[in-house]
């Protein structure tokens, strides 16, 4: 017997349309669907008879009509595809992502195209949606990312204290220094060293001298804006650029850190520890001819307030 070869061509175009393992969508003009394939049920729950010529828009109300309509209109007017990546947009369509459980998506990353349909005339009266799942690519490209800026942090930060390590300090003080020349408000510099810290190590152990140091850094980075740069210079050394501060507010910073200090007891295996820390402060110069200058300037502040009994703020002149 002779099978109507228009109603064959449907079956195969509807085993293929169900087989594909991509979403397929064709629209109108108006938004209305012309056509639902088998993942597109399988994902949304949404048999083709429901949506068949129903407004897309009415059936996922998540879809920001505005964006989808602009981003679909060069498939009608130039006839041309326009893809968007799951970066631009997570996902057209919120579906489950049907990874393990142990996966960390909540939805299924997706791809789009969209393809003009034309007809025999050339005209574009409808497009198709093509939906590609690409959670995998999507969740390994983000844990890539994640492991990098992980990666950058600890390169930057000085493990015992959080505050940033020596070299990357370094590296935004040197910045620091040259921003300042071309800027009218100064930014101030200051060193702070513990006062008799060998002797904390000796008396204590070298873990309580490690715990003093996570202390000091966790009041300084409490004291101290998100915008400032504070860094373990080495040892018991810490070093903080203040941007665009004036002198008089940055000895009002190092006098809170000094008071916080001397007011904070560390206790280390039942054992009480008192420490107080010396502090001296260098604002920028313009006459600075390189950044040691302003180092050195804060340096000798600092020796000063050493060797004036320590536990004190000097401010360079
Ligand atoms: N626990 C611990 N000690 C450290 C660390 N890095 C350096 N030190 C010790 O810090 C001490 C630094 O002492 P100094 O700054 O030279 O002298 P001080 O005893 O603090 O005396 P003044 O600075 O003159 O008040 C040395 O004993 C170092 O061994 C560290 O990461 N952990």
């Amino acid at each position: 017997m002779a099978v109507d070869s228009s109603l064959a061509e449907m079956h195969w175009k509807h085993d293929l349309l169900g087989s594909i393992e991509v979403g397929i969508v064709v629209l109108d003009k108006e938004f209305n669907v012309k056509v639902w394939n088998q993942f597109m049920e399988n994902h949304s729950s949404i048999v083709p008879g429901m949506i068949q010529d129903k407004n897309l828009f009415e059936f996922f109300p998540e879809i920001d009509n505005e964006w989808f309509m602009r981003k679909a209109a060069p498939a009608f007017s130039l006839k041309s595809p326009v893809f968007i990546i799951w970066e631009q947009r997570p996902y057209l369509f919120h579906f489950d992502c049907n990874r393990p459980i142990t996966s960390q998506a909540n939805y299924m990353y997706q791809n789009i195209t969209i393809f003009p349909l034309a007809s025999l005339t050339g005209q574009v009266e409808q497009v198709c949606i093509v939906i590609y799942d690409v959670t995998d690519e999507a969740l390994s490209k983000l844990a890539m990312q994640s492991l990098n800026a992980q990666l950058e942090n600890i390169n930057r930060v000085d493990g015992l204290t959080g505050l940033y390590n020596r070299r990357f300090w370094e590296e935004q003080f040197i910045m620091e220094y040259k921003r300042n020349h071309r800027s009218k408000n100064p930014s101030a510099l200051i060193m702070l060293d513990i006062d008799h810290f060998k002797k904390v190590n000796d008396t204590h152990g070298h873990p309580a001298g490690d715990e003093v140091l996570k202390i000091v850094g966790s009041i300084i980075k409490k004291a101290t804006r998100e915008t400032d740069i504070a860094g373990r210079y080495g040892g018991d050394e810490f070093a903080i650029i203040l941007p665009d501060t004036p002198a008089a507010d940055v000895e009002f910073v190092a006098e809170r850190i000094r008071r916080l200090v001397e007011k904070c007891t560390v206790v280390y295996d039942e054992v009480n520890i008192s420490i107080t820390i010396s502090i001296g402060i260098a604002g920028f110069k313009h006459n600075f001819t390189d950044n040691i200058q302003w180092l050195d300037s804060a340096d000798k502040a600092l020796y000063q307030a050493k060797n004036s009994s320590r536990n004190r703020v000097i401010l360079s002149e």
